[in-house]
């Protein structure tokens, strides 16, 4: 039996499961944001800065932000979208032996007047994160219960703790086609990824990549989504981000299924994305 409470994570109220093998999971009601995904052998999977504000102020820098109705800049409105900076609902819970969740869900009526004005549509989204022995999983749905159709982006901004850059490569995206921050389109040659410097890529989408690190091995899969942003914003511009602490940008990886460029969703439509990270 999975076992559901609610807790605080700095100064936001938060959900924390545990599922009958061990697994943990902490996931902040502000932005739907998992902040802690620990294995049965008790080991922490992701990343959060240390300076990040916890008080629903900003948006979370680390754990899965989650991005909606743009991704970046890709769209005349919040950068990265309202949904990592509004309150989601608990909507449903629970779990077995094999598979214990927790679902959340976003509708115009959870958003402040400010974001509910400036993004004038019907729309659902719901977020279920589900804990599967060494598995997590996170399925993510958009759907659109009005009259007319909106144009949407999305992401899972997962950071990964890496432990340290230096023994951190991703591998399975060689030959795959990439855009970097120059807005240049490249291809990878080589058969892994290290980080000597500044990434921040958009790769079409593979079916799944793995990420190596010194204590361990991830793969990650994703359906539903058009690309993986690859990002870690190296010693220049993390000096610039006074909600990281100093030299942290060596211990993260970020890996993130997206759909970067807003697509119109027609009314009565859904759109269902799925990514599932394997330790
Ligand atoms: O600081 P933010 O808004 O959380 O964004 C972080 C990064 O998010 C990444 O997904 C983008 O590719 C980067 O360009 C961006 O800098």
């Amino acid at each position: 039996m999975a076992v559901v409470t609610m807790t605080r994570y700095g100064d936001l109220p938060a959900v924390h499961i545990t599922a009958a093998d061990g697994a943990q999971a902490t996931v902040s009601l502000f932005g739907a944001h998992l902040l802690s995904w620990k294995t049965a052998d008790g080991k922490e999977r992701l990343f959060v800065s240390s300076k990040t504000p916890l008080d629903g102020s900003k948006a979370i820098r680390g754990g899965v932000p989650v991005i909606f109705p743009q991704f970046n800049v890709r769209g005349p409105g919040l950068r990265h979208g309202f949904a990592r900076v509004s309150t989601w609902r608990l909507s449903d819970s629970g779990g077995d032996g094999g598979r214990s969740f927790l679902e959340f869900s976003l509708a115009p009526e959870d958003l402040s007047p400010e974001h509910a004005q400036a993004w004038p549509h019907a729309f659902d989204l719901k977020l279920r994160f589900t804990l599967h022995g060494d598995a997590l999983e996170m399925a993510y749905t958009v759907h659109n219960p009005g009259q007319q159709a909106f144009p949407f982006g999305v992401a899972l901004h997962t950071y990964y703790d890496v432990g340290h850059l230096d023994a951190t490569s991703i591998s399975g995206l060689q030959h795959v086609q990439f855009l970097d921050h120059h807005n240049q389109t490249l291809e990878q040659d080589t058969p892994a990824l290290h980080f000597t410097e500044k990434h921040d890529r958009m790769y079409q989408s593979t079916p799944g990549v793995t990420l190596n690190t010194a204590a361990s091995t991830l793969r990650l899969e994703q359906q539903g989504f058009e690309q993986w942003v690859v990002w870690n914003p190296g010693a220049e511009d993390a000096a610039a981000l006074t909600d990281l602490g100093q030299d942290e940008y060596l211990r993260f990886v970020c890996i993130e299924p997206a759909r970067i460029y807003q697509q119109p969703l027609e009314a009565g439509a859904t759109w269902t994305g799925k990514h599932t990270i394997n330790a």
